[in-house]
Order: C-alpha cells, then sequence, then structure tokens
C-alpha cells in the first residue's frame, strides 16, 4: 500500500494480526524494507510487522533533497497515524535506527521499545559524508559500491552468491535519494536528544560491521540505557547474514518488554 506523508507517497507493508503487538522496521542508506525479509521470516507469527520503504528508496517516492532525520522521522509518525498504530516497537536498522531514536524523543506517546540495529546517535561526520556526496556526484553509486560492500557483509557472506543482490539493491537505489539521506546523516547528532529516551531499549552491533562497529553502538546504547548485544560473524546487515540470531534477539526482548 501507499501512505501519504507531506509531499511523498510511502510505499508501506503491513502483515500479521490487525490486534497483534506492533513492530515497526526501518530500512538503512541504499536498502529497501527486503533487507528484513529473512529476519521478518523468523519473528512470531502473532505479530503486527509494518515496514515501508524511505523517500528515494524502493517504491516509494523521490522527493527532493537534501532529506533530515526529523523529516524521515516524520514520515514513519505519517505511517503510524494513518494506520492507527500504538505502542511500537520500533526497529531501526543504521539510519533506520536514526529515524527510531528521532521518533521515541518526539512520540514517547507512541513508543513502546527499541530496537538500535548496528546504528548511532551520530554515524560519521560532515565532512566524511560530504566526500562521499562528492564521489557520488562524480561517479553515481556503483562508484562507490565497493567500498560499500564489505563493510555490510563478512568475508564469508561477500563470497557467496547471495551478495550480489545487496550490490543490486544498493546500485538501482535512486541516486538523488541516496545523496539526499547522506545530506540527512551528515547533519544528525541526536547524542543530547537521545539521553532523553526512557522506553525500554537494546541494540545490536555486528561483530564485524565496517561502517557503525560494535563500540560506536555500544557508546550509544549506554546514552540510551540500552542492552547491547553483538552479532558474531556478521556485518552491518545482521538481519540479511543472520537472520536467526537477530530474530532470537528480537523475541526474548519483545517477550520481556511486552508488559511493561
Ligand atoms: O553505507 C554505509 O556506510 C552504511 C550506512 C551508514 C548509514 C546507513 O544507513 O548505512
Amino acid at each position: 500500500m501507499m501512505i501519504r506523508s507531506g509531499d511523498a507517497a510511502l510505499h508501506v507493508r503491513d502483515e500479521g494480526p490487525r490486534d497483534g503487538p506492533v513492530v515497526l522496521f526501518a530500512n538503512s542508506l541504499g536498502t529497501d524494507l527486503r533487507v528484513f525479509d529473512a529476519l521478518v521470516a523468523q519473528l512470531p507469527p502473532d505479530l503486527r510487522i509494518v515496514r515501508y520503504d524511505k523517500r528515494g528508496h524502493g517504491l516509494s517516492d523521490l522527493t527532493p533533497g537534501p532529506y533530515t532525520i526529523d523529516m524521515l522521522s516524520d514520515d514513519t509518525i505519517a505511517i503510524c497515524e494513518t494506520l492507527g498504530l500504538r505502542n511500537v516497537t520500533f526497529v531501526g536498522l543504521s539510519i533506520g535506527g536514526l529515524i527510531a531514536q528521532s521518533f521515541a524523543i518526539k512520540r514517547p506517546d507512541l513508543t513502546q521499545a527499541l530496537v538500535l540495529m548496528d546504528t548511532a546517535a551520530k554515524i560519521g561526520t560532515a565532512e566524511s559524508w560530504g566526500e562521499r556526496i562528492a564521489a557520488l556526484s562524480e561517479g553515481g553509486i556503483a562508484a562507490i559500491s565497493d567500498g560499500i560492500l564489505p563493510r555490510w557483509f563478512s568475508p564469508a557472506f561477500l563470497g557467496s552468491p547471495e551478495a550480489s543482490q545487496w550490490r543490486n539493491m544498493l546500485e538501482r537505489t535512486t541516486l538523488e535519494g541516496y545523496i539526499a539521506c547522506c545530506h540527512a546523516l551528515a547533519a544528525a547528532d541526536l547524542t543530547e536528544g537521545c539521553t532523553q529516551i526512557t522506553c525500554p531499549a537494546m541494540a545490536i552491533a555486528g561483530a564485524l560491521d565496517g561502517s557503525t562497529p560494535p563500540e560506536l553502538v555500544a557508546e550509544t546504547a549506554k546514552l540510551c540505557h540500552a542492552t547491547f548485544h553483538i552479532v558474531e560473524d556478521a556485518g552491518h546487515l545482521p538481519c540479511v547474514e543472520k537472520p536467526e540470531a537477530v530474530a532470537a534477539l528480537i523475541t526474548d526482548f519483545l517477550e520481556k518488554t511486552r508488559h511493561d
């Protein structure tokens, strides 16, 4: 289905029983909602699982950039309001984790719990994102994908035939949407804001994550009093590489937070 948020129509997938506990997923830069396919397949069937594509990604509209994390989290609020979602457990991967933090800060009334996957209150620097935007402007996404994939995946996964679908997903993201999100990442610093988060939170990091390394994820976990877990033999996208391990962590966390 498509849900309107301001000037954009967002591609949303809403699965599971209408009255089930709500789990909302936000994906990372250069991926769409399919990044959670393997993980979602391992979660309990009684959950209402809502996924969407960020602006400029997947089947959502591409609107003019630059974007901000505030704007991207407003999109998730629009999805919740349109679908009437309450008591949301928000699972955010990378930039999706910044969106989840921003959502929890702005709408504690809607937030039951947070799962922060391979993310941080601040990812990279304005300088590093500026360099990436310059490379993208010159050569497109194909010019940077060889550098990105070894941060996303372990060497073993990268050498498997499975890896090429994720390269394809990355390289088929619209250049404008990708760059618009890089601007959001360059400007985002939720270091202060995330100390205001009071709901139960859990942080997860792939042991081999080359984009948001475990130490960085652990720092943010401390700021928002989240428990912290490492997923072995996985890079930046543990939901792709180790879906069973991530599903076990989330299922256990949902059990513990369900009645809070
Ligand atoms: O592209 C990367 O380096 C990984 C990444 C950073 C923010 C995000 O969403 O993905």
